[in-house]
């Protein structure tokens, strides 16, 4: 089989330098997917390129990637190397890991607590942080981005740690925007994704800036990684720990007689990935739907009528309004269509020679599916580059288009284990913030509306850049509730 495979052709693309494929026409990461989406119009929606030698599988259509990634997952669950990464210390965070029984090990720990039955049980840490975030956007408007991210990481680190937190200048949010920072810093390629002979170079050799880099900056991600676990730990002993991902798996190995530095290394490295999967991404769409919101005030309003007619203006929605929002739920969808938070997903890698269409791909090949081509079909959505969230509402009052659930959270084995958590964390907060607040365009001093620009800048996920934005709340009551939520939140911290 393998022989006549190889006589099959390699998927369509464009022409290529000899010896270094198509390095040189390799996209920045901020316009990759929009670029791999106009190539894919002419060389259709399984093409391959290659760098130095490296095939690389671009998939442009959910059918192509369902039927590799999905349909296929035993062949197509590894992934490619991340050099970088690996060496600063994320070699074993669950989503670099390679296919194999290290993978199952750890993928279970993370996907059995977030599975779809069970995710309610962190509603409550949702409402209190959604309210908390209406509080900080209510008294500092202009701090919104900074916010929201607290928002996301606050939820993922009670959930993970059992930690609260109370304030910007929390330890734990602050270990979360510095790994952000090497994040971003290691997001420009290096030699090391060339070979890894290049990890012998010295530090002052030219472009060899990452020997130094890593050998500075491991230890700080290592120690962010370690650092909660150990907090738990000695919570445990002092009996003030939270119930909590970590607290529950600390409490287990030791009754088990397992806890070991291995497992206790496992441990920490999930919870991170926990974090990791789970702050950013959320952030981001949470930040994007505000976006959306600020160029469309038509939806706006109508989501704000629907909330106004179920919810009334007594209270804040809470989830118990959920099932009878059905707009409200399609705004929180299209969000995500509108621009994916991973315009690439995340590569997979082939661990076997396969045929697909006639054509074929070789084992080791990295496979990217394109989610902005995913989520720009015409084929499945109309008029696809305008934000119209009646698109996901059944037909006839709207267009009964279904969710591009793949392109969102991505395929097979792999798929994002954190995606019903993010739906929750994501709807308590757009519902919230349409609930208690008008986003407006911002005016100039002369009173004209400053027309907005949302840009986003991308690497493995895309965020939009800052953006003027008048944050109000809808009326002095709604100032209200937010103070009262927020009052009562704080009784709470203080008594638990
Ligand atoms: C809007 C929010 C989110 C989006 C759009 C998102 C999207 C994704 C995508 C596209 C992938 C790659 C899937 C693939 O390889 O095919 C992924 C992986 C992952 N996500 Fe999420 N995610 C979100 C939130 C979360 C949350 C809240 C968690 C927390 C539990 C999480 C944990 C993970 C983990 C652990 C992986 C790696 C899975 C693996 O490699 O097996 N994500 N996510």
């Amino acid at each position: 089989t393998r022989r006549r495979r190889m006589r099959l052709p390699y998927p369509p693309g464009p022409p290529a330098d000899p010896l270094i494929g198509h390095l040189r026409m390799m996209p920045d990461s901020d316009v990759a997917p929009e670029v791999f989406h106009g190539w894919a119009k002419q060389y259709g929606d399984v093409m391959s390129l290659n760098v130095l030698g490296k095939p690389l599988l671009i998939l442009s259509s959910e059918e192509a990637a369902m039927d590799l990634l999905d349909k296929r997952s035993l062949t197509y669950s590894d992934r490619p190397s991340f050099p970088m990464l690996e060496r600063l210390g994320w070699k074993d965070v669950l989503v670099f890991v390679p296919y194999g029984q290290y993978f199952k090990k750890l993928r279970k720990m993370i996907q059995v607590p977030f599975e779809k039955e069970k995710v309610s049980t962190f509603r409550s840490i949702e409402e209190q942080e959604a309210c908390v975030l209406l509080y900080n956007l209510l008294n500092d408007p202009v701090g919104m981005d900074r916010y929201v991210h607290r928002y996301s990481s606050a939820i993922i680190l009670e959930i993970s740690y059992g930690h609260r937190v109370l304030s910007n200048d929390d330890e734990y949010f602050k270990a979360a925007e510095i790994i952000l920072h090497v994040l971003h810093d290691v997001s420009r390629p290096s030699l090391l994704d060339v070979s890894p002979i290049f990890e012998k170079l010295p530090a002052w050799f030219p472009g060899a800036w990452f020997v130094k880099y890593i050998r500075e900056t491991k230890p700080v991600v290592l120690h962010n990684i370690q650092m909660p676990v150990a907090d738990v730990q000695k919570q445990l002993v002092a009996g003030t720990a939270k119930q909590s991902f970590v607290s529950q798996h600390l409490e287990d190995l030791t009754r088990e007689g397992q806890l070991t530095p291995e497992s206790l290394y496992d441990l920490s490295m999930v919870a991170h990935m926990i974090f990791g999967g789970g702050s950013e991404t959320s952030w981001h769409t949470i930040m994007t739907f505000i976006a959306c919101m600020l160029t469309n005030p038509d939806i706006q309003r109508k989501a704000q009528e629907e909330i106004d007619r179920v919810v009334g203006n007594s209270r804040l929605p809470d989830f118990t309004d959920r099932d009878s929002l059905p707009y409200i739920e399609c705004i929180a969808q299209e969000t995500m269509r509108w621009h994916p938070v991973a315009p690439l997903g995340v590569p997979h890698k082939a661990t076997e020679d396969d045929e697909y269409r006639g054509m074929y791909i070789p084992k080791g090949t990295t496979i990217m599916a394109n989610a902005r081509s995913i989520t720009w079909d015409e084929r499945h959505f109309h008029d696809p580059l305008t934000f119209k969230p009646e698109r996901f509402l059944p037909k006839p009052e709207g267009a009964g288009e279904v969710f591009p659930q793949g392109g969102i959270f991505g395929w097979g084995r792999r798929i994002c284990p954190g995606r019903y958590l993010a739906d929750n964390m994501v709807w308590i907060a757009v519902v919230n913030i349409l609930a208690a607040f008008d986003v407006r365009k911002t005016k100039d001093a002369d009173g004209n509306i400053i027309e907005p620009q949302i840009e986003f800048i991308t690497s493995i996920t895309s965020h939009p850049k800052p953006f003027l934005c008048d944050l109000k709340p809808r009326s002095e009551n709604a100032a209200k509730l937010i103070r009262q939520a927020y009052d009562m939140h704080m009784a709470n911290v203080a008594t638990s």
